[in-house]
């Protein structure tokens, strides 16, 4: 067996799967040979999805904010190896108000932890393992999304307390952080040619993203080639978090 294959009949599910980057992540682990379970906010999340029915992807609806529906949800799982939590939501600063911020970071901080939460006694059996998506804004702001930019510093130190917390369980908690990404929630973002030009100037690269762009590091982070890695922060961002 190669050092990246996963064990036969590798169990994945990707919670917001259904979106952008998500939708390259579930592609990827089932080229990999892995079943996937993508799942999307909503029945339009789903019929939006770039992500065609194929043997081994099954596509579900999932609020990640709904406390009963994450119960029922993982409650009807059964050998997870793997769990990506990929759901997220973007509020820029002229629609702030405490209420944005609160759906803000119900959604990406709190909905990544209801999810590792209700996923660990499945990831516990299989000594399986988590990848969350924070973003470069955890470390990086913009001052038009604070509330993004919380939820997502948020994200990042919720990862490495759970690593710690749960390596005696042997469930491993690494997280990636995507550079900018051509995806749907930036789209208001883009229509800005200036805001677009401004950013790309400043990645090393000389690029924004692909979705595909990101996939293969969460690939990594969840296969055997990464057994020893926990707790750790993979920043996939052209080289913008280094200069
Ligand atoms: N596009 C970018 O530049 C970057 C994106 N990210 C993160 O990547 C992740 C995926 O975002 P994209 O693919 O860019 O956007 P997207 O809008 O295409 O995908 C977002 C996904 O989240 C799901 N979602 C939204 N609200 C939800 C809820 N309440 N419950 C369950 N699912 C919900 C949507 O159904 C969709 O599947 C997000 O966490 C985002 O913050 C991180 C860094 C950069
Ligand atoms: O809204 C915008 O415009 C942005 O630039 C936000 C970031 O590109 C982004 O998508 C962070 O995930």
């Amino acid at each position: 067996m190669a050092v990246f294959d996963f064990p036969e009949g590798h169990r994945v599910l990707v919670v917001g799967g259904a979106g952008d980057i998500g939708a390259a992540i579930s592609r990827a682990f089932l080229e990999m040979g892995c079943s996937v379970i993508a799942t999307g906010v909503d029945e339009a999340a789903l019929a939006a999805s770039s992500l065609a029915p194929q043997p081994r992807l099954a596509l579900r609806t999932l609020d990640v904010t709904d406390d009963a529906q994450v119960a029922a949800f993982t409650g009807g799982l059964d050998g997870l190896g793997t769990l990506v939590n990929c759901a997220g939501i973007l509020a820029r600063f002229k629609e702030f108000e405490i209420e944005t911020f609160q759906r803000v970071l119900d959604v990406n901080l709190t909905g990544t932890f209801r999810l590792c939460n209700a996923c660990l006694p499945l990831l516990a059996k299989t000594e399986g393992s988590i990848v969350n998506v924070a973003s470069m804004n955890a470390f990086v702001a913009l001052p038009f999304i604070p509330a993004y930019c919380a939820s997502k510093g948020g994200v990042v130190m919720l990862t490495k307390s759970l690593a710690l917390a749960w390596a005696e369980k042997r469930v491993r908690v690494n997280a990636i952080a995507p550079g900018y990404v051509e995806t749907a929630i930036n789209a208001a973002g883009r229509q800005d040619s200036a805001h677009y030009e401004r950013i790309r100037a400043r990645i090393p690269l000389g690029q924004w993203a692909q979705p595909g762009d990101i996939a293969g590091s969460a690939v990594y982070l969840a296969s055997p080639a990464a057994h020893y890695v926990t707790g750790t922060v993979l920043a996939v961002d052209g080289g913008f978090l280094a200069g």
